[in-house]
């Protein structure tokens, strides 16, 4: 089943041309790669599904529902089903490890206290922490478990969709792969569908079920199997990284 759909998507801000007929859709499950060269428009497009900014021209529907044509109340409804990692990582550094998994809960919905800490102690275990890092403060964490922390954030809330982006950005080769390997086992326990921006090789190569690269226009759309038998030498240099930035 598609749960996001985007049709002939047009951006352009002045002359520079960003989406140009842009055309793709997310399928229940999965883990959907965003992918392209810098300045290519990926979190633009991004921000254009979660709706933080506005869609030029074209179509974007989620659960079936054209996002540009919902009344506030049916949107604000739609939003409570995703989580936007924007900046993957940026925790309140004043709240410790357990309070900053609490916050969208205090906010977004009624729970008693004695629950939300329960269930931000279960998202704590969920991202693989231990207990005794529920009282630790931003600025006593690893990079690594800063993304778990922020992770759990969002998996608090019980997202059906899930964005992130750039997950491993600025960590070791180490942490990089413990993310990954996190991200598959969301994948498998708890069933949502996650939207990646990456620039990162072994996640594309190991995580991603599926991948777009954009440059101005869809220029792959498929599999990591798919893209490895591309003849395209924009396709070819990109994986091996050699456009990747
Ligand atoms: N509000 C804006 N006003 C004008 N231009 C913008 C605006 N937002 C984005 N752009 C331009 O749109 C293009 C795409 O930006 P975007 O941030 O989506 O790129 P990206 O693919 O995410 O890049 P990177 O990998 O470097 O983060 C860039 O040329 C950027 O300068």
């Amino acid at each position: 089943m598609e749960i996001i759909k985007v049709s002939n998507l047009h951006t352009a801000f002045g002359d520079n041309i960003v989406h140009n007929d842009i055309s793709f859709s997310v399928n229940e499950g999965e883990i959907f790669g965003v992918l392209g060269g810098s300045g290519s428009g990926k979190s633009v497009l991004v921000k254009q599904i979660v709706m933080l900014n506005q869609i030029q021209k074209g179509k974007i529907e989620i659960f079936n529902k054209d996002i540009s044509k919902l009344k506030i109340d049916d949107l604000e409804t739609l939003k409570l089903n995703f989580s936007y990692l924007f900046q993957f990582g940026a925790l309140y550094s004043f709240l410790n490890v357990i309070e900053n998994i609490s916050v969208m809960l205090k906010e977004y919905t009624n729970l008693p206290n004695d629950l939300i800490e329960k269930i931000a102690y279960t998202n704590l275990d969920i991202v693989g922490l231990p207990k005794h890092t529920a009282k630790l403060y931003p600025s006593e964490l690893s990079g690594g478990m800063k993304k778990r922390v922020a992770l759990a954030r969002s998996l608090a809330m019980q997202p059906k969709l899930l964005f992130l982006d750039e997950p491993t950005s600025g960590l070791d080769p180490a942490s990089t792969q413990s993310i990954n390997e996190l991200l598959l086992y969301l994948k498998k326990s708890l069933n949502i569908t996650t939207v990646i921006i990456t620039h990162d090789l072994e996640t594309i190569k190991t995580v991603l079920d599926r991948f777009i690269i954009i440059k101005k226009q869809i220029i792959f759309d498929g599999n990591i199997e798919e893209a490895m038998k591309s003849k395209d030498k924009f396709i070819q240099d990109f994986l091996t990284h050699k456009k990747a930035d």
